[in-house]
């Protein structure tokens, strides 16, 4: 199976640079709010230590009041910055959250086709859900929390140091063995949290797989085995998670030691080590509470630089969609519901319109050729129908005629340019590929057709719905209004591909390869849907894949296909009089 890309640390460390420039003022607006709630916190410890000073010195109530009424008017000014950062803070995650998502839904859509079918739906859905709230709680939850700890603690260690510099320096005893476990739980977390990403997506992958098609695990009596294959995955989710697990409980333990040795330094040596006059007995107690001030911001840095590591694989994994791949998959084109904004029809000349062939061979994986060198040129404007026994080869051929795989040995090219490198956007609006998938969303009648061309009117999806002989829509209640898919209105096998047929109308495409795009429907409207189809398509270049040979019959050449080699290639007539594979088709076909 195929692995979508994971975007590597200089892209991460672009990606967040870029989010927040995209919101500077909010970021400094944050930064500044934070800055002045830390240092309006600094003053309480200093004027507790100022307080005991006072007592040790023998001063009066009247001085001890006045300086507990500035520690009040500290905490409050402190709680309401704080609340006011935070706010500013949410805001802006908020924000951030939400241009990711509709990034990774734009880079999504984007997407090859052929990537996706390699990858699995459960890669995709994985990240898609669990990688992009991960990294939503991170830009929302975590990113607050790490600006306001590290502000905290520069000020809280400043302020040591301002106290007395001897002091400063043993408060920083803790720190180097928080560096050292931190460094080295980073160094293992991104591989061990990637893995721990990777295992579950495969996991939902199996899950998934085996739901949808529980009727034939059923049939088949396949359960033992998908409980085997699920079995198989649990077992490697379990173990990702026993090494991240285990990773954590190096970490923590050593964090802990590492708070109480500073306290415990200062207070030993400010109070019995330094000399009396070098040090007041207030600046050990400010120092102190200082060093237990810190603990709570270490402690939610540290908390969260783990989470921010899961955030940071989450987010490699979420800038990776959209990547090109790195195993040779090249971007494609997406099938039948052909996106794109209809093109004035006559701007493409017919020479850019020349589908080409050359000396193409495929395989699917590291399996055998299934194509063997196929020479095919379709003339602008000309309707080609395919034909051959089932597996010769049709439907792989239409695949690389979309531009969705690229053929192993040769060429196709459209125009003269290879079609796989063609934009993506630019071959959809070029060539759309219909297959008998075709999906329905949920959503009016209109939602569904404006995939194809969002600026269409009203009129438009009308007459490329009577084009395609969709009859069924004006018995619909609301028209075009009409709610569609899970819940609301199901459409039949039949009038979904009708829908999709009128998609492409609407999409415009120079060139058309239908995969037996009308094989789901009854022979009468199937006919019907074809004849209208036909009158549509006029000066359309149409590459039909025919399992009713009328097809073929009504088509200016018809290509036969026998075991990935192309037999044949003429017209109906031509091919009937020479009377090899073709003719025998048709004889038996006709009866
Ligand atoms: N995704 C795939 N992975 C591996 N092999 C495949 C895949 N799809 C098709 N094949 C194989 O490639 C060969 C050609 O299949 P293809 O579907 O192109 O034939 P076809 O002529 O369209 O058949 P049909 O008329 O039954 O749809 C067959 O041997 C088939 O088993």
């Amino acid at each position: 199976m195929t692995r979508l890309p994971v975007a590597d640390r200089a892209v991460v460390r672009r990606a967040a640079r870029d989010l927040l420039a995209r919101d500077r003022r909010a970021v400094a607006i944050v930064l500044v709010l934070h800055g002045a709630a830390a240092i309006a916190g600094l003053a309480a410890p200093w004027l507790l230590g100022r307080i005991v000073d006072e007592v040790a010195a023998g001063g009066g109530a009247a001085a001890v009041d006045r300086l507990a009424l500035a520690i009040g008017v500290c905490v409050l000014a402190q709680g309401l910055l704080s609340r006011y950062a935070q706010y500013a803070g949410h805001r802006f995650g908020e924000r951030a959250v939400a241009r990711l998502r509709e990034d990774f839904v734009s880079r999504t859509l984007d997407l090859p086709v052929s990537l996706v079918e390699r990858a699995g739906t459960g890669e995709l859905a994985t990240r898609s859900s669990v990688d992009v709230t991960t990294v939503g709680t991170t830009v929302r939850d975590v990113v607050p929390v790490i600006v306001i700890a590290t502000t905290q603690l520069s000020l809280l260690y400043g302020a040591i140091f301002l106290l007395h510099p001897l002091l400063g320096l043993v408060a920083l005893t803790g720190l180097p063995s928080i560096f050292a476990v931190t460094r080295w739980y980073l160094r293992r977390a991104r591989p061990a949290y990637l893995a721990e990403g990777a295992a579950t997506a495969e996991l939902t992958e199996a899950l998934t797989t085996t739901a949808e098609g529980a009727r034939t695990v059923e049939a088949l009596r396949l359960g033992a085995d998908r409980i085997a294959h699920g079995t198989q995955r649990i077992g490697q989710v379990w173990a990702t998670r026993r090494a991240t697990l285990a990773l954590r409980s190096v970490f923590f333990p050593v964090v802990e030691a590492s708070y109480a040795l500073p306290i415990a330094a200062v207070l030993l040596i400010g109070g019995f080590v330094m000399p009396r006059g070098m040090v007041t007995l207030g600046e050990v107690v400010a120092a102190a509470l200082y060093l237990q001030q810190a603990i709570d911001p270490l402690d939610r840095l540290l908390q969260w630089t783990e989470q921010a590591q899961r955030g940071l694989a989450s987010f490699a994994r979420v800038l990776g969609v959209g990547q090109e791949p790195d195993n040779g998959s090249r971007p494609d084109t997406v099938a039948s519901a052909a996106h794109g904004i209809p093109e004035p029809r006559g701007t493409v000349s017919t020479a850019e319109e020349r589908l080409v062939v050359r000396g193409a061979r495929f395989s699917y994986a590291d399996g055998p050729d299934v194509l063997h060198g196929i020479e095919l040129e379709v003339h602008p404007g000309e309707r080609l129908a395919i034909v051959g026994p089932s597996g010769a080869g049709k439907s792989t051929l239409a695949r690389l005629l979309a531009g969705i795989d690229a053929p192993r040995e040769g060429v196709v090219s459209l125009g003269g340019r290879p079609v796989t490198d063609l934009p993506p956007a630019e071959r959809r609006r070029r060539i759309a590929l219909v297959t008998q998938e075709h999906h329905v969303f949920i959503g009016s009648l209109r939602d569904n057709l404006a995939f194809a061309a969002s600026g269409a009117s009203d009129d438009q999806m009308r007459s490329a719905l009577a084009a395609v002989g969709a009859d069924w829509y004006t018995d619909l209640p609301d028209g075009l209004d009409t709610q569609l898919g899970d819940g609301a209105r199901e459409l039949s096998a039949a009038d979904a591909q009708q829908l999709a047929l009128a998609r492409l109308v609407l999409a415009d495409p120079h060139t058309l390869i239908l995969d037996e795009a009308t094989a789901a429907l009854d022979p009468t409207t199937a006919r019907r849907t074809e004849r209208a189809l036909a009158a549509v398509v006029s000066g359309r270049t149409v590459i039909a894949i025919a399992h009713r040979l009328n097809t073929a019959h009504d088509a200016d050449r018809v290509a036969v296909l026998e075991d990935g080699r192309l037999t044949e290639l003429g017209s109906h007539d031509d091919l009937v009089n020479a009377d090899g594979a073709y003719a025998a088709l048709w004889r038996s076909w006709h009866g």
